[in-house]
């Protein structure tokens, strides 16, 4: 299962925030997107999702031998069984356990009356044991870490047992370590259930070490900015920069991080350490 962008209109009001996009995401790999403050991530996400009008093109998930799906002409239902989102907005849910909001990602599988039944279970199970996050399954939301919450979440939308995962800026609130490591599980995911994964983040550099492939949108490229495509390999070569270079900062391809044009930090050895 693949999914393919094909001439995609992303914007407001009909005004659009960029070019039509063509891409694709390839099943089993992990794709990071990438680009800076404001430059459209979150809305080309929630384009793809159907979580916003597009302005014309098409969203297909396609399989080897089969006829493309069109994503947004599915029905809500239908679009619910396949394509899973994970969005930055807090969950406001405190007092349920890890297990009771994963189990709601089964929501669009259950007939009506809403009783779980095994396959339920297993998938639920299946999707708290790929985010590590097994231990978590009856602990109250309220009683754990943002880093866990973000696993619990992840989790409830592998339990829909997606063709698509999307997830807007997934690691927004952790720490670098856990950044990285939330990271790879995706891309574990990705190649586990063989289905495109397609996430965005602020994280360049975390993007780098664990990505596979890459969509980096340059908003200083042509009059509404351009989306390149890559492997991250690729993208960190020349593109991160030209996207998110500035007067005082630029990427260093090299160690994969930004850097201060000119650093407090030169010259300086070691730290100095106190009591
Ligand atoms: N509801 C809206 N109506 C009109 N324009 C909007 C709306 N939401 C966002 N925009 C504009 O669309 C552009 C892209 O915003 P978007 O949030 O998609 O960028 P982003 O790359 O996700 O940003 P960030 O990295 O800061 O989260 C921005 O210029 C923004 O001002």
């Amino acid at each position: 299962m693949s999914l393919s962008l094909d001439a995609l209109g992303v914007g407001y009001q009909r005004s659009p925030i960029l070019p039509p996009v063509t891409a694709t995401a390839a099943a089993g790999r992990l794709t990071v997107l990438l680009g800076p403050n404001g430059s459209g991530k979150s809305t080309l996400l929630r384009t793809v999702a159907g979580l916003q009008p597009a302005l014309g093109g098409a969203v297909r998930l396609s399989t080897a031998g089969a006829e493309p799906v069109d994503v947004l002409g599915m029905g809500v239902r239908d679009r619910a069984r396949r394509v899973a989102v994970v969005l930055t907005d807090r969950f406001d849910g405190a007092l349920l356990t890890g297990g009771d909001l994963v189990a709601l990602g089964r929501h669009p599988h259950l007939r009506v009356g809403g009783r779980l039944r095994d396959a339920d279970r297993t998938a639920i199970r299946s999707a708290l044991s790929a985010m590590h996050a097994d231990e978590l399954a009856d602990r109250k939301l309220v009683e754990m870490s943002d880093g866990q919450r973000q696993r619990v979440l992840v989790a409830r939308a592998l339990a829909q047992e997606p063709a698509l995962l999307l997830l807007d800026e997934p690691s927004a609130f952790l720490d670098a370590p856990s950044r990285i490591d939330l990271l790879a599980v995706l891309a574990d995911v990705a190649a586990e259930r063989q289905i495109p994964v397609l996430v965005s983040t602020h994280d360049v550099e975390a993007a780098i070490r664990t990505g596979q492939d890459g969509w980096l949108i340059d908003p200083a490229a042509g009059e509404l900015g351009e989306l390149v495509t890559g492997t991250v390999a690729e993208l960190s070569r020349a593109a991160i920069g030209r996207a998110f270079d500035t007067d005082r900062v630029r990427f260093d391809p090299g160690d994969v991080s930004f850097r201060l044009r000119s650093s407090p930090l030169d010259g300086r050895s070691s730290p100095e350490r106190h009591g």
